[in-house]
């Protein structure tokens, strides 16, 4: 089974990126001992993804991939976009959704999820594959699965938000999702070439 160094400290991600990439062997930060902080300073999602992913496959001498990802609001100009997951001060998902719905002041927006999989070989190969999921910001909490904005990003086509679905119908539909199909799409194709 392919091994796989993934860059990243949140557990709820590890999780649904091992269940999506369920034919890959993920190694977690844990896994090989890297307990520096790595400093997200990228401006985009690509770019602070391939951070991720280029500290720990120069760290490990293997291949890594790495995932950034984060809510983008309209009426809020794609706030928080990168800052997603330090919006406010505490940086808790408790006080990033109040932030975020105090903004909104009640109003409803139109919003996006984005992740972004940065994949960085040891021989300088470096990728990214971005997936989006389309929703809305609804000014009520619902919901207790997933994490961070998940209680107020409501999928119309489902009526749910996505602390509403189990974790295997968010991942079947998540930015994650996508992403994470358009990347072992490419792992796919790059191993029949070989
Ligand atoms: O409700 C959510 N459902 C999701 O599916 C989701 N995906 C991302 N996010 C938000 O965006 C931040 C990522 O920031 P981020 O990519 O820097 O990750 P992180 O710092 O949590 O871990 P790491 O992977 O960087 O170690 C997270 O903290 C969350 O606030 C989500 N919120
Ligand atoms: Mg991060």
């Amino acid at each position: 089974m392919k091994e796989l160094i993934l860059a990243s400290n949140n557990a709820h991600k590890v999780e649904e990126i091992k269940s999506i990439l369920s034919d890959y062997n993920i190694l977690t930060l844990k896994d090989i001992n890297f307990t520096d902080e790595i400093i997200e300073d990228g401006l985009t999602f690509e770019e602070n993804a391939l951070i991720k992913a280029r500290t720990i496959s120069k760290y490990s001498g293997k291949t890594a991939i790495a995932d950034d990802s984060g809510l983008s609001v309209e009426l809020l100009e794609g706030r928080p976009g990168v800052y997603s997951a330090r919006y406010s001060k505490e940086q808790t998902d408790a006080k990033n959704i109040e932030k975020v719905l105090s903004e909104l002041d009640g109003k409803k927006s139109k919003a996006k999820f984005v992740s972004v999989i940065a994949l960085v070989k040891p021989d300088g190969t470096e990728l990214t594959f971005r997936g989006e999921c389309h929703g809305e910001i609804i000014s009520e909490q619902r919901g207790n699965n997933g994490f961070g904005y998940d209680p107020i990003f409501y999928v119309p086509s489902l009526e749910k938000t996505f602390a509403e679905l189990s974790s295997d119908e968010k991942n079947s539909i998540s930015h994650r999702k996508e992403s994470l199909e358009k990347f072992s799409k490419f792992l796919k194709e790059e191993n029949n070439e070989n």
